[in-house]
């Protein structure tokens, strides 16, 4: 205590006030003054300040109020820090005779002899002091030096151990030193701290990063991951031998998986631990030598030198970055290196920021913890001093002198608390800040390892593309190598070629020169002979051109005699066929069989057809043999025979009427046995089905196109139906049903219905065409036997009239196609009004022709034509010097049996009919024009007598 102060000074107890902190004061008499000394025995007061207080207590001299804090504060914190230390002290080395809250006095003398600090080294490492005194008294009692270097001895052994960690020390004399040197156990209380520190990190399985201060060290388990951010599976060589020189000086790794080895060397070191852990990692990076092949990631020469160069800058950069300059960071480290170095380059960058950052975190995390603390203590600090204040008002209420010194305490309390309070705002003000920025660092953490892992993930694609553009890349190279070799030998050959080649360009020069020579001597004998030769020449061309055109001229003959010589061949073959025909026939009506198909499943008639025209007919209601009755005529068509087979046995005869003959094809039968079928064809019909109408009048276009350069041919085409006895035409398009007169032949133009319209047409198309008109003009019914029953008999006339391109002569003929109505019998028919008028009117023509016809076989001297308009009208074809074919159509159903018979017979009586000689309608055009003569003169005199 300061001599200038009187013994009555009035001493506040440490503990009542500020801890540590001494205030004493006094009242001086002549200034009449208060002066007060305020003893700090922590930090900042280091000797006794003197301070003269002018009555107030906030204008102390020389020592503000906030220095008074200030060292208050410090002195407390010492305290606590103290108290906390002897606390671990009793844990660890067991029950010590110490008070909970030792003074510095209390501590050091405790810990003086060093007995229990060496039992504390070796309880953290056993045997670390192997030889510890423990009663120096006993060795040499009465010498007290022997025990100040006993007790020496202890200390000194345990600040080497201490030494070897590298852990914050002190020296042996802090222990020595009076309680009045203030602060001298601070540094002892430091040391205790650190080794309590680092035995907690220790018992954790020294786990993480261990810090304590500025001092950090790295467990073996949570290897420096900045290091090896290259690879994470890198371990500690040693984890038993783990201590802090160790630590510091080298830090080996096993390379068993990944084949990393990291070094460090304990002289680089700098003594300042909180560079030094920064230092021997980036020593870790620099001497690292990464080998990709097992840990799947590479880093090429190159890239070890970047890591070399920036790696350093790299993370003293990061540990000053903020969140927010990171990217900026980042991207500058990463600008301009090649892609393939950037998955390694990344992952490195990534795994450092997130160790820093996760550092940062617990670092705040502790402050965090510290601040909470202290502003508990605040308010138990608030707490007391509510209390003080209360006893100090409780104490004014004694005397006046120690009232007003008391208001004095009173007031300064009161400005104390509002110091803390306002501290205690700024506490938590700072604690809310920490614990958003705590919040916000997290975030970043979490952004920063979902980075991570899309960057690892991307890495590795990034990895595979690169080893297959490798190996496509080596694979190029072979082929380009393969190829320049074969490029060096065809080089090699087209130098040899080339050479060769100049030899004989050479020779072949030397040759041209000598042949050139030559040449020239002979240029003016060649001009001579090309003259020459062009006179010829062109000679030659004028006869070629000349010869061309009379060639020309003779072969257009000859392609038109061949032609006509063609024709002519034909028409002769044709003739000669006709002729054997004509023979054949003798003037007789050719009579065609044609069985038409099942109508009903009934059992048939026709027993047996013979190829010679034979047809064998049964009897349904009669004995096999009795009922059986035999017909011959020229052929019969059997229920199978096609459209095609029925015209191409008639097409000879039908061929005729191009040479003049008149020609008739009439289709007879029961009505519902085919006549139209055979005649026209069945409805909405196709080629194949075409009847003998559209066939003849086909064939006959094709043979007169053929015979084109011989006759020219035109050719009309009538149509008429008899209904009823009346005459109509069937080319009608205004739907008129006029009743047309027949003529005689003696006509101009040879129609017997002149009146009927005669449509001149040129192709099969055109006469498809008429016929179609016809059919729809013509009168269809359905009757019980055939549902389109013609109901009258219908008469295709094709006129022709041929021209002798040669002869000049002219022939006209005609070919009659006539389909007939069905004979039918009325009972089996049912017909009534319209329909019996019309079959009455039917089987009446039939029967006059039945009559003409027998007549005609009989030869008989009256043949009665006139009976009937059919008769009239085919007069010619059955009595004239026609040839004609008669179709005559039977069915095989037994129900029919009766209509079939008389139709057989019917057929075998026209077969018996002789006709006059067939005679083509040819005539000279000098009988022609005498025959117009004629007839002109005719009607001249017949117009002047009228
Ligand atoms: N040979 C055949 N093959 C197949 N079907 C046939 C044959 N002959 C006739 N028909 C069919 O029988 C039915 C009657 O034939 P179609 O009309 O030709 O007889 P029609 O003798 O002309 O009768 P109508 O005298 O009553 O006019 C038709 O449906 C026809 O298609």
């Amino acid at each position: 205590m300061n001599s200038s102060f009187s013994s009555n000074c009035n001493v506040l107890s440490k503990e009542l006030l500020y801890g540590d902190l001494v205030l004493i004061e006094q009242r001086n008499e002549a200034s009449n003054n208060v002066e007060a000394e305020v003893l700090g025995k922590s930090e900042g007061f280091k000797s006794l300040d003197y301070c003269k207080i002018d009555g107030r207590m906030d204008r102390l001299t020389g020592v503000t109020i906030s220095d008074v804090h200030r060292v208050s504060r410090k002195a407390e914190e010492s305290a606590n820090r103290r108290f906390q230390a002897a606390s671990w002290l009793q844990n660890i080395v067991g029950y010590l005779d110490i008070s909970d809250e030792p003074s510095e006095e209390e501590l050091r003398l405790f810990l003086r002899n060093g007995l229990i600090l060496c039992n504390l080294m070796n309880r953290i490492h056993p045997g670390a002091i192997p030889k510890i005194v423990e009663n120096p008294l006993a060795l040499s009692p009465r010498d007290g030096a022997h025990f100040v270097y006993q007790y020496f001895e202890n200390v000194r052994n345990f600040l080497v151990a201490v030494e070897e960690l590298k852990l914050p020390s002190f020296e042996a004399s802090d222990l020595e030193q009076s309680s009045l040197v203030a602060g001298s156990m601070k540094k002892v209380v430091d040391c205790i701290l650190a080794l309590k520190s680092y035995f907690e990190w220790k018992e954790s399985g020294a786990m993480g990063l261990w810090k304590y201060r500025s001092t950090s060290k790295y467990g073996p388990k949570a290897s420096p991951k900045v290091f090896v951010g290259l690879s994470s599976n890198v371990k500690h060589q040693s984890e038993k031998s783990w201590n802090f020189p160790d630590l510091y000086s080298s830090i080996n790794s096993d390379t068993s998986d990944c084949d990393c080895k990291l070094e460090c060397k304990g002289d680089d070191l700098n003594d300042d631990m909180s560079t030094r852990n920064d230092k021997t990692q980036i020593k870790e990076i620099n001497q690292s030598s990464i080998h990709s092949e097992n840990c799947g990631l590479s880093l090429s020469d190159s890239n070890s030198t970047w890591i070399h160069q920036t790696g350093q800058k790299f993370l003293e950069a990061l540990q000053k970055a903020d969140s927010h300059s990171f990217p900026n960071l980042v991207r500058t480290l990463l600008d301009g290196r090649r892609f393939e170095e950037l998955p390694v380059l990344v992952e490195f960058i990534l795994k450092n920021a997130t160790d820093e950052f996760e550092h940062r975190l617990i670092l705040q995390g502790e402050q965090l913890k510290k601040l909470r603390i202290a502003s508990k203590e605040l308010l138990r600090r608030e707490d007391k001093l509510v209390s003080r204040s209360k006893a100090l008002e409780a104490l004014a209420m004694g005397s006046g002198e120690e009232m007003k010194l008391n208001t004095a305490h009173l007031q300064l309390v009161k400005i104390e608390k509002a110091e803390i309070e306002k501290e205690k705002k700024r506490n938590e003000e700072s604690v809310e800040k920490l614990l958003k920025d705590r919040d916000e660092q997290q975030l970043e953490v979490e952004k920063l390892k979902n980075d991570l892992e899309y960057s690892i993930r991307e890495a590795k694609e990034t990895k595979h593309e690169l080893e297959f553009h490798r190996k496509l890349e080596l694979e190029s190279k072979m082929k380009i190598k393969e190829l320049i070799l074969e490029l060096e030998v065809s080089v090699k050959n087209g130098q040899e070629i080339q050479a060769t080649m100049a030899t004989e360009l050479r020779n072949l020069k030397q040759e041209n020169t000598k042949f050139q020579d030559r040449i020239f001597l002979h240029i003016p004998a060649f001009k001579n002979i090309r003259a020459i030769l062009d006179a010829i020449r062109q000679d030659v061309l004028n006869m070629k051109l000349g010869r061309q055109e009379e060639m020309e001229a003779l072969q257009s003959k000859l392609e038109r005699l061949t032609g006509a010589a063609a024709g002519y061949y034909q028409m002769q073959a044709e003739n000669r066929a006709l002729y054997n025909e004509v023979e054949e026939l003798k003037g007789k009506i050719r009579v065609y069989c044609r069985v038409r198909p099942f109508q009903s499943a009934t059992q048939g008639i026709v027993d047996f057809i013979g190829e010679n025209g034979d047809i064998l007919i049964r009897n349904p209601f009669k004995q096999e043999r009795d009922g059986q009755k035999l017909f011959n005529f020229n052929k019969v068509y059997p229920a199978s025979a096609s459209q095609e087979e029925i015209f191409l046995n008639s097409r000879q005869l039908i061929r005729s009427v191009l040479d003049g003959f008149n020609v008739c094809i009439f289709a007879y039968g029961q009505t519902g046995s085919g006549k139209t079928y055979t005649m026209t064809g069945p409805c909405n019909t196709s080629k194949e089905d075409w009847g003998i109408n559209y066939r003849s009048l086909k064939d006959l276009f094709q043979t007169s196109y053929s015979r084109k350069d011989v006759i020219h041919y035109e050719v009309g085409v009538q149509m008429i139906e008899i209904y009823n006895e009346h005459i109509r035409d069937l080319l009608v398009t205004d739907g008129t049903k006029k009743n047309l007169e027949i003529r005689n032949n003696s006509q101009h133009n040879g129609l017997h219905v002149p009146d009927a319209n005669l449509v001149t047409v040129k192709s099969t198309e055109d006469v498809l065409e008429l016929i179609k008109v016809g059919q729809k003009n013509r009168t269809v019914s359905a009757t019980a036997l055939n549902e389109h029953s013609s109901r009258s008999h219908s008469v295709l006339t094709v006129h022709i009239q041929g021209t002798d391109l040669v002869s000049r002569s002219i022939l006209r003929s005609c070919l009659h196609l006539v389909d007939l109505a069905g004979s039918e019998r009325v009972d089996k028919s049912e017909a009534t009004g319209e329909r019996l008028k019309e079959a009455q009117h039917i089987n009446k023509s039939l029967s006059s022709l039945g009559d003409v016809i027998a007549a005609l076989a009989q030869k008989r001297a009256h043949i009665p034509y006139r009976n009937s308009k059919l008769t009239q009208l085919l007069q010619d074809s059955l009595g004239g010097q026609a040839r004609t074919i008669m179709f005559v159509h039977i069915s095989q159903d037994s129900e029919s049996y009766g209509e079939t018979l008389s139709t057989l017979k019917f057929g075998e009586r026209v077969a018996s009919v002789e006709l006059g000689a067939a005679c083509s309608n040819k005539e000279s055009w000098e009988v022609r024009e005498l025959r117009e003569q004629v007839f002109a003169s005719y009607q001249n005199s017949s117009s002047s007598i009228s």
